[in-house]
């Protein structure tokens, strides 16, 4: 299980000037296909062009129906994957309801062997969607850009870029995780200490990367076709199936490094009274790459890290394992704020010109769920995994 871990925390390295990054889920992918699937890139990348000027259905149903059999390696089948989501998005957004065989084939195709599910996750708009306007800089805001853009023009750019950077920040955390392990199995406390602290301030400098959104509106641009009135049958996948089929939209919640830390620390979002928010989180694991799913699944059956410290009388193990959980705290606290100032505030406030009442419970995350008591019910079984100190 060890040697998994370790093998997966150097998964998805970036190439060597990034080494210094350990960023398992973070893909640095290549910005083209190969030149059969060009075309894929070449439209998803005109998207806004050819919505504003009503050419993208047109130019979407001309594809050609392409096999993913000569995509070659993981990186050109995320890549692949981006762009086909980007593409379907825009082709929804023409108000259809049927997906034409030549996306809907090769996307449902690509999707199964990705262990994806055809929509646009957060693994295609954060993770993947992402370059460095000088390669050979660093990788900060200033010098990166998203590879496919989206209506919200730099509001989603910065809402996917800042959500990449809080990502990096956390990513570092993992590079500890065999040495919490390693040190679990040998009752090794002092190590567990150093290892936990350097959880706690990887997760801090996350927060500190997060207060950078304030910036940027959260993009509610994510479409979803589960629970969505626009869809309410779902979406047909013509070629693959001429039943409507559901899936749920980019959600913060398939963030794989938010599940992460809940599984390595022994933080169960399982209490009935936030049943609902489990169920949830459970069921966007499998909107994550399959890979970062086997990889949290090993983590959490691997992690007994709670109970050895719970059953230490080291008072200084418990305060360490204490400030990953506070840090967590912080994060998720920002993050229900700026949900708060970015989405209920404003939605609450046109709703109230436009003469409707507004309740959290009609406000849609980007997920689709009731985003605002789903992050609190997270926050509030994170703050209840906090030990006595005593
Ligand atoms: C800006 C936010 C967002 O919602 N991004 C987003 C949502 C949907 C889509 Cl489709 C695309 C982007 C980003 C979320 C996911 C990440 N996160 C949430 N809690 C976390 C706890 C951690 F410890 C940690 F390290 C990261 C954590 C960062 C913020």
């Amino acid at each position: 299980m060890l040697k998994m871990v370790r093998r997966w925390t150097c998964l998805e390295w970036r190439n060597e000037e990034e080494s210094s990054v350990n960023c398992i889920f973070i893909l640095s992918i290549k910005e083209e296909l190969p030149d059969r699937y060009q075309v894929w890139v070449k439209l998803a990348k005109n998207l806004p062009t050819l919505v504003e000027e009503g050419q993208f259905r047109e130019e979407a149903e001309q594809l050609p129906e392409l096999s993913i059999d000569e995509l070659q390696g993981y990186k050109e089948q995320r890549l692949a994957h981006l762009a086909l989501s980007v593409i379907t998005m825009g082709y929804v957004w023409q108000d259809r309801n049927v997906l034409p065989r030549n996306i809907a084939v090769p996307f449902w195709n690509l999707s199964e062997k990705l262990g994806l599910p055809p929509i646009m996750v957060y693994a295609d708009c954060v993770l993947a969607n992402w370059k460095k306007k000088d390669p050979l800089g660093s990788m900060t805001y200033d010098n990166m850009d998203t590879l496919f853009a989206f209506p919200g023009g730099d509001c989603s750019k910065g809402f996917f870029l800042v959500s990449l950077l809080v990502e990096k920040a956390a990513a570092s955390a993992m590079k500890v995780i065999p040495d919490i392990f390693e040190a679990v199995k040998k009752k090794n406390s002092e190590s567990l200490k150093e290892s936990l602290q350097s959880v706690a301030s990887s997760v801090y400098e996350a927060y500190k990367t997060f207060q950078l959104v304030h910036v940027y509106l959260f993009s509610l641009f994510c479409f979803s076709w589960k629970n969505c009135s626009l869809l309410p049958k779902g979406l047909i996948y013509e070629g693959v199936s001429e039943i409507p089929k559901e899936f749920a939209g980019g959600s913060a919640a398939q963030s794989s490094i938010m599940q992460c830390f809940d599984a390595l620390l022994g933080i169960q979002h399982t209490t009935e009274n936030d049943e609902k928010s489990a169920k949830y989180l459970e069921e966007m694991r499998n909107y994550m790459p399959s890979p970062h799913k086997i990889f949290l699944e090993a983590v959490a059956s691997h992690s007994s890290v709670r109970d050895f410290v719970s059953s230490s009388d080291d008072i200084q193990l418990k305060k360490a394992y204490n400030e990953c959980v506070k840090a967590l705290v912080h994060i998720r606290n920002y993050h229900l704020q700026v949900v708060n100032k970015y989405i209920i505030s404003p939605s609450s406030k046109q709703d109230s010109e436009k003469g409707q009442k507004s309740s959290d419970d009609e406000v849609k995350g980007t997920g689709g769920t009731n985003l605002l008591i789903f992050l609190r019910s997270v926050r509030d079984t994170t703050k209840r995994a906090l030990l006595e100190e005593s």
